[in-house]
């Protein structure tokens, strides 16, 4: 299979098309009259640690024991990177790296890029290409950027390349994020992890500060 193949080659072909995608268009690609994301003047310069959003994320945090631990940076413009080591934990077939949770650290990076825009986002659709098994102990160069945004919507892409930013091409994932307001964490969470999360200054103060736009 050639390394350039990729879903939007396979959406050509209707033998193997999702009944709910168009060969030209779908839910993740942009509108018309969509903008390019912007960078927030207050963003991390590039190569800065964005740091965790929740000391608990299963992606990002650093308290949770069972997490993925991904230490995102700024890049240029509304992109992020990121390394992630694949561990025995993390397989799916014998000795390597099960695909769901390569959607997790995809999923991880894509949030990451809230940061750059000061907006709080969540995924609201992901699309996830595996184009190569990712054997334990290989090391995921990710990347994400953002590429468009319409009303609420942020339109996203990713990709995770083994051995180096420039090796291979195993993952890459499309995404579209909804923005929302802190309440909606307030809202849908439990009661005992918003009130920890709401009484750390820290997470507060960020997460308000994303609600106003530059
Ligand atoms: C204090 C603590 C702070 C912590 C900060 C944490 C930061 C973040 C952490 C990040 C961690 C990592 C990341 C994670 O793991 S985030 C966790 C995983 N994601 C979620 O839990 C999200 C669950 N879903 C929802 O809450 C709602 O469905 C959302 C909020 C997404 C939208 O419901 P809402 O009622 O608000 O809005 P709407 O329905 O009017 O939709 C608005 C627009 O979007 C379009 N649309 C929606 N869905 C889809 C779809 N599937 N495909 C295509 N399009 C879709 C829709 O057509 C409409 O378009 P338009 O009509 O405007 O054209």
């Amino acid at each position: 299979m050639s390394p350039a193949w990729h879903a939007r080659d396979r959406l050509t072909d209707p033998a193997v098309r999702s009944a709910s995608v168009s060969a030209t268009k779908t839910s993740l690609t942009p509108p018309d009259d969509a903008v390019p994301p912007v960078r927030h003047p207050d963003a991390p310069a590039p190569g800065e640690p964005l740091g965790a959003h929740y000391a608990q994320c299963f992606g990002c945090g650093t308290e949770q024991p069972h997490g993925l631990h991904l230490d995102a940076r700024a890049g240029e413009g509304v992109s992020v990177t990121a390394e992630f080591t694949v561990r025995p934990e993390h397989q799916g077939a014998p000795g390597l790296a099960h695909g769901g949770l390569l959607a997790t650290a995809m999923d991880e990076i894509l949030g990451s890029l809230n940061w750059l825009m000061h907006t709080i986002s969540v995924t609201g659709r992901l699309e996830t290409d595996f184009l190569q098994p990712v054997p334990v102990d290989s090391v995921l160069h990710l990347t994400a950027r953002a590429t468009a945004r319409h009303g609420r919507k942020i339109y996203c892409t990713a990709t995770g390349r083994v051995g180096g930013p420039d090796g291979p091409l195993a993952v890459r994932a499309d995404a579209l994020f909804v923005e929302v307001k802190v309440e909606h964490f307030v809202d849908h969470g439990r009661k005992d992890e918003i009130e920890a999360a709401m009484a750390d200054p820290d997470t507060v103060r960020r997460a308000r500060a994303f609600e106003v736009n530059p």
